[in-house]
C-alpha cells in the first residue's frame, strides 16, 4: 500500500523536554488512523511537525515520498484541523468557508451546505458569535469538506455534545467511503472512536509503543492473572505496575501472540487470560500507582 506519510529516525525537543526520541511512524494511504497518547504526549506536535508548522530539523518526514524541503508543493495534501483554530473572530462563517473552499482545491461546496444545515451553523454569524462547540463544528465541516488526501483531526470533538459528536463520526464516515483518504484522529475518547478506526498509532514517552490494526489489537491485547512468580517465568513483568492484586494473585496487561506453547505453560502454572479493549489496554499501558493520601 503506498505510503501518505513516512516518518523516519524523527526527533524534536522543546528545551529539554524530549517529544520526539527517533520516531519511526507509517501512515498508509487510504486508512482511518487513531493517534492516541496522553495529555502532553506530544501529539499536537508530532501533527504541527507532519504540517511543517513546526520545522522538522532532525529526521525526516515525507509526504507521499517527498519532504517539504525537497517539494513545498506537498503540504497542499495535507489539511490540518485543530480544537483551536485562529480565524478572524468578526468574519461570518460563511466568508471562512470561502477562504478555505479556495485554499482546498477538492473542497466539497455542496457537502458544506448540508453539514452546516445538519450541525444547525447560520453561515451569516459573525465567528465570535458561535458557541465553543459550534467553533468546533465550523472547523471540523472545512476538514471533511477539504477532501484532502491526508485531514487530521486534533481533538476533533471538544466542546460537542453527543449529539453532534455521533453526527460527526458519522459524516466523516460517509465522506470517507465517498472518498477514502487518510485520516487520522488524535483523540481521548478512544471507546468512541474505536468503531471507526482500521489502524491505531500509540505514543508513550517520546516513541511509538504500538502500531496496529485494531484488528491485531483486539486479538494481541490481553490481561492476564495468576500467581506473581508464575507469570515472571513465562513474561517479563518486574519493570510493570500490576492492574489488580489480590492476596498472591496479581494481573498484568500483556500485548503480543499468545501461542498455543505459551498458553500450554500457562494452563499449566494457573494463569489465566482475556483479551482487552483498545481502551482497556491504554488505560493499562499509561496506568501508574497512585498514592494520594500516605
Ligand atoms: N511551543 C512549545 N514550547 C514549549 N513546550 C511546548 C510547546 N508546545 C508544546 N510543548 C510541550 O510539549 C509537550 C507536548 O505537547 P503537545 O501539545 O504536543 O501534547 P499533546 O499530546 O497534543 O497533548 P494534549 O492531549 O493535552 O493536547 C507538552 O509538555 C507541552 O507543554
Amino acid at each position: 500500500m503506498d505510503l501518505a506519510i513516512e516518518i523516519k529516525d524523527l526527533n524534536h525537543s522543546f528545551g529539554k523536554k524530549i517529544i520526539c526520541n527517533n520516531m519511526n511512524i507509517n501512515f498508509e494511504y487510504g486508512k482511518i488512523y487513531g493517534l492516541l497518547g496522553r495529555n502532553g504526549t506530544g501529539k499536537s506536535t508530532l501533527i504541527n511537525l507532519i504540517g511543517n508548522q513546526l520545522v522538522c530539523k532532525d529526521g525526516e518526514i515525507k509526504i507521499f515520498g517527498k519532504t517539504v524541503k525537497e517539494d513545498i508543493s506537498v503540504l497542499e495534501y495535507i489539511c490540518i484541523v485543530r480544537e483551536k483554530e485562529f480565524f478572524l473572530k468578526d468574519y461570518k462563517v460563511k466568508s471562512i468557508f470561502n477562504m478555505h473552499s479556495k485554499f482546498y482545491k477538492n473542497y466539497d461546496y455542496n457537502l458544506q451546505k448540508k453539514l452546516s444545515r445538519l450541525f444547525e451553523i447560520n453561515e451569516e454569524l459573525s465567528y465570535k458569535s458561535l458557541s465553543r462547540g459550534q467553533k468546533t463544528l465550523l472547523s471540523n465541516i472545512i476538514g471533511i469538506c477539504s477532501n484532502c488526501s491526508i485531514t487530521i483531526f486534533d481533538e476533533p470533538t471538544v466542546g460537542l455534545d453527543a449529539v453532534n459528536r455521533n453526527y460527526f463520526y458519522d459524516a466523516l464516515i460517509e465522506s470517507y467511503s465517498e472518498n477514502p483518504r487518510t485520516i487520522i484522529i488524535a483523540t481521548h475518547l478512544i471507546e468512541e472512536v474505536e468503531n471507526l478506526l482500521e489502524d491505531v498509532v500509540i505514543i508513550k514517552d517520546g516513541n511509538v509503543k504500538i502500531t496496529d490494526s485494531l484488528e491485531d489489537i483486539r486479538k494481541k491485547a490481553y490481561y492476564i492473572s495468576g500467581n506473581k512468580e508464575n507469570l515472571n517465568s513465562i513474561f517479563e513483568l518486574e519493570n510493570q505496575t500490576p492492574i489488580k492484586r489480590f492476596g498472591d494473585n496479581y494481573t498484568y496487561w500483556y500485548y503480543g501472540d499468545l501461542n498455543q506453547n505459551i498458553k500450554d505453560k500457562m494452563d499449566k502454572l494457573n494463569i489465566s487470560y482475556e483479551n482487552i479493549s483498545l481502551n482497556e489496554l491504554f488505560l493499562s499501558m499509561n496506568r501508574k500507582d497512585v498514592a494520594l493520601y500516605e
